[in-house]
C-alpha cells in the first residue's frame, strides 16, 4: 500500500514534552518524500512558522480544524464558529477563574490555560444548553464547535489538495488528534498519547513525544507505505 501525504500533530508529537521542537524528527520530515501538513490545536501562525522552519511547504490545519492553509501565500480557510464559542466563553467566565489564550489570533474557537478541569466546563455548558465541546490536549483546553476538528480540516485539506483522506496517513498524540486519525488511511499515535487515541491507532509506538515520531516514520519506511 502507498500513501500519498502525511498529516501531523504538533505539540507532543514532533516536540520534546517540553515543548522543543525535536530536531531530529524535523530533520525526517523534511527529508520525507511526500507532502507533510501540520495539524495543530495552535493558531495559524505558529503552525505556519512552524512549517516555514522545519522546510516544509506551508500545509496546515491550525486551531483544531477552524482554520486551513494549503501554502504560505495563500489565503486560509476559516470556518465560522467563533460566534457560539465566544458566547460558551462568556457564560463560563462568570463561573470559572478562565484566563485566556492567544487573544486576537485565534479565528474559530478560544483557547484557555489548564488552570481549570475541562470536565467541569463540559457539564457547565451541558447544564446550559450549549452545543460546544471543551477539550483538553495536554497543551491548553479549547472551547469548540463540535462540528469541526482535525477530521474535518483533513478532509478540506484532502479536497483542496486533489486527494483522498485514505491517501494521507496520521500521526499525533491526543484527544484532538482523534478524528484526524480516524479518518486517515493510516494512523499512529506515539508512546506518550491520550489512551483512548492508542486505541484507535492503527500502530503505536515504543517511544514518545519527537522520538516516536523518528520511530513512525522508520515503521512507515519499512512497511513501503511511501
Ligand atoms: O494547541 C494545543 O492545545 C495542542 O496543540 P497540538 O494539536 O499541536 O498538539
Ligand atoms: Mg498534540
Amino acid at each position: 500500500m502507498k500513501f500519498k501525504a502525511l498529516a501531523i500533530d504538533i505539540d507532543g508529537t514532533i516536540t520534546y514534552s517540553d515543548r522543543r521542537l525535536h530536531f531530529l524528527a524535523a530533520e525526517h520530515l523534511r527529508d520525507l518524500g511526500i507532502p507533510v501538513v501540520l495539524a495543530t490545536g495552535n493558531v495559524l501562525c505558529y503552525a505556519a512558522a512552524t512549517s516555514k522552519l522545519i522546510g516544509l511547504g506551508g500545509k496546515v490545519i491550525s486551531e483544531n480544524g477552524g482554520v486551513i492553509s494549503t501554502g504560505f501565500d495563500t489565503k486560509p480557510h476559516i470556518s465560522e464558529s467563533m460566534e457560539e464559542c465566544e458566547k460558551a466563553f462568556s457564560y463560563l467566565s462568570s463561573r470559572f477563574d478562565l484566563i485566556r489564550l492567544d487573544g486576537d489570533l485565534r479565528k474559530t474557537e478560544i483557547a484557555l490555560r489548564r488552570n481549570v478541569n475541562a470536565d467541569d466546563l463540559q457539564t457547565s455548558l451541558e447544564g446550559a444548553g450549549f452545543s460546544i465541546e471543551v477539550i483538553d490536549t495536554q497543551f491548553a483546553l479549547h472551547i469548540k464547535s463540535k462540528k469541526v476538528n482535525k477530521g474535518t480540516g483533513l478532509e478540506k485539506m484532502a479536497s483542496l489538495t486533489g486527494l483522498d483522506v485514505s491517501d494521507f496517513i496520521a500521526i499525533g498524540d491526543s484527544v484532538n488528534d482523534r478524528e484526524m486519525l480516524e479518518l486517515a488511511g493510516y494512523g499512529i499515535a506515539v508512546a506518550n498519547a491520550d489512551p483512548g487515541l492508542k486505541l484507535i491507532a492503527d500502530t503505536v509506538t515504543s517511544t514518545s513525544f519527537g522520538e516516536g515520531t523518528v520511530e513512525a516514520l522508520e515503521i512507515l519506511r519499512r512497511k513501503s507505505f511511501f
